[in-house]
């Protein structure tokens, strides 16, 4: 049996797939495959461990239906079609929870660095542009006992508001498709509307999927709803806000400040407008970035290309449906 590897991953999952008699292939060059590319190796290989948001669209899918299974070395699986995956009964993996403390230390980290204009702040003393204490500029603002509005209180969610809860006291308030009882019960969060989330919140962070239902649902319209000195972290997906219209939002002041861990698309130009903004903060998709969090992900990812190919049932599946009948 043999696998194909999009990307390096961390030793430990090589060393649980060769320990189990896998015969590996891995892509070696910096550059992303092609589609192409990514057919021709699949077309070689009974499993995919795909490692760097390779699009696994229902043409890739059609022409791979012989794949066992089809491993993301990530939580989110945006970038497959999981209808079509299923319909063909192609078992697609996910790696869940070994990553909610460093994707939401992320957010936090964000939501500080934004409230205090740090990225920006740093930049200038790089620019040499630190003349003087000046006792009005740089001003930010506190986030102690404010309200955070979760957007998607699932497992990363709910790590973002326990540590808004424990380090502000902030009054936690959510929108998520059906209600969290453990956040009710431990952080006291409040399930609100859409709307009632942009218009109540001072910080709103996403932690939702991407999905046909979320995809571009932070435009215009919803950044009008905000508070003027609400702060927008997103580190779920890019796509999930309309880039062009949070630019407007903070050139017009409309909100104060965002922090981004992901944008649309993903690298961003350097010359991006948010780039000098004074109370925006943006770093490269590093939510996972931990040694912690990837080892657990090549671990699970390692360990859903072993079941998949054994025929048994993947230990964290997007698509658990097609075991049943
Ligand atoms: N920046 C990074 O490096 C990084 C790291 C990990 C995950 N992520 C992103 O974070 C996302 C969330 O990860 P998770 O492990 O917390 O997933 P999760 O499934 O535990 O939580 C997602 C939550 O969003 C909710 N949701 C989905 N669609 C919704 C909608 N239309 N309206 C309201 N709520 C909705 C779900 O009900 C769920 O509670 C992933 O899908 C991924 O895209 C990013
Ligand atoms: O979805 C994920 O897991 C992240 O975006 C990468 O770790």
């Amino acid at each position: 049996m043999k696998v194909f590897i999009t990307r390096e991953i961390p030793a430990i999952g090589i060393e649980i797939l060769k320990k189990a008699g896998i015969e590996i292939e891995q892509w070696e060059e910096k550059r992303p495959l092609t589609q192409n590319e990514l057919i021709d190796f699949c077309m070689q290989s009974d499993a995919l461990l795909s490692a760097g948001y390779n699009n696994i669209d229902a043409y890739f899918l059609n022409k791979c239906n012989h794949l066992k299974v089809v491993s993301l070395h990530s939580v989110g699986f945006d970038n497959v079609d999981v209808a079509e995956a299923t319909k063909l009964k192609i078992p697609v993996g996910h790696t869940p929870g070994v990553l909610n403390s460093a994707t939401a230390d992320i957010a936090f980290l964000l939501m500080i660095a934004v409230s205090r204009k740090a990225f920006y702040c740093y930049e200038k003393i790089k620019k040499g542009a630190w003349k003087f204490f000046e006792p009005t500029a740089d001003l930010g603002i506190e986030l102690e006992g404010k309200t955070v509005g979760i957007f998607g209180l699932g497992n990363i969610g709910f790590e973002m508001a326990k540590r808004c809860k424990g380090a502000y006291d902030m009054k936690v308030i959510y929108h998520n498709r059906t209600k969290n009882p453990k956040a009710e019960k431990e952080l006291n969060a409040e399930w609100v509307s859409f709307d009632h989330l942009l218009e109540r919140s001072d910080v709103i962070s996403l932690h939702s999927n991407l999905s046909e239902e979320t995809r571009g649902k932070f435009d215009r319209n919803a950044f009008q709803k905000m508070k003027r000195s609400c702060i927008f972290i997103n580190t779920a997906r890019g796509a999930i806000h309309n880039e062009e219209d949070l630019i407007e939002a903070l050139e017009k002041r409309i909100i104060w400040g965002a922090g981004l861990d992901v944008t649309n698309p993903e690298p961003m130009d350097k010359n991006n407008p948010l780039l000098t903004m004074p109370s925006v903060a943006v770093l490269p998709h590093i939510g996972s970035a931990t040694v912690e969090a990837r080892n657990g992900m090549a671990r699970i990812a390692a360990q859903n290309v072993i079941a998949g190919l054994n025929g048994e049932k993947l230990p964290f599946p997007v698509n658990p449906e097609i075991y049943r009948a």
